[in-house]
């Protein structure tokens, strides 16, 4: 029997997000290409957290795929792209670029419970797109004052939706989590892994989902 992989598709994974690739690579995949789109993220007037992930995941994936059809080396390429959303009921909260957004985020997470929402799109160049959503839902201990002062001088809140990093020391916020947790980092690996093979991409030797 031949065990060689069947030949891949070009993959383009819409981020500037190192995290994203990290994640992409843990399940064996090495993207051919990263194509980084620069959107304005903010959200619609009432925009709700669930459609404002998906929104953004194929915003992003329609971007790239517009560059990716000028490249040869792209041709007949599947696009990836996702999006997270932290929000406390219907509140979305800010991708943390200065210590005062990071610092209300947190005060506002300490012992409550909140959602993570990531949108994940796939499409293809000929216009086939696929999208989902995957909701997690989290809950921080109390934070005291100090160890919100602590992690705020970790930086590790920088850039990140709502406020901190579940992949770094804000674990140890993390009281429950029932969700994906891939997810909350920024790609849900399962459902990424479920999108992909749909388009007969291999993973695991396309033996992913195989019931036999
Ligand atoms: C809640 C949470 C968010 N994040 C990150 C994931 C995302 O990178 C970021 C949310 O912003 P996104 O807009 O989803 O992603 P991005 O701007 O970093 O990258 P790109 O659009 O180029 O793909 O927050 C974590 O790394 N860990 C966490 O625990």
């Amino acid at each position: 029997m031949d065990k060689s992989l069947p030949p891949r598709r070009p993959l383009v994974l819409a981020s500037a997000s190192p995290r994203r690739l990290a994640l992409l690579q843990q399940i064996g995949i090495e993207p051919t290409a990263l194509l980084p789109t620069d959107l304005d993220e903010t959200p619609r007037r009432n925009e709700a957290p669930r459609a404002l992930a998906s929104r953004l995941a194929l915003e992003k994936a329609f971007a790239a795929r517009d560059v990716a059809s000028k490249r040869d080396d792209l041709a007949d390429s599947l696009i990836l792209a996702g999006d997270t959303v932290v929000c406390v009921g219907r509140r979305i909260l800010p991708k943390c670029e200065i210590r005062e957004e990071a610092q209300d985020c947190l005060r506002l997470l300490s012992g409550r419970a909140h959602r993570v929402f990531t949108g994940i799109a796939l499409c293809t160049s000929n216009g086939k797109t696929r999208e989902r959503v995957v909701e997690s839902r989290l809950r921080f201990k109390r934070l005291s004052g100090r160890e919100v002062e602590m992690y705020l001088a970790t930086d590790e809140w920088r850039g990140k939706a709502g406020g901190y990093a579940i992949q770094g020391q804000a674990a140890m916020f993390v009281a429950r989590l029932i969700g994906s947790y891939s997810g909350v980092v920024g790609l849900p690996l399962y459902e990424t892994a479920a999108l992909l093979v749909g388009e007969g991409y291999p993973v695991l030797g396309g033996r992913f989902g195989d019931s036999g």
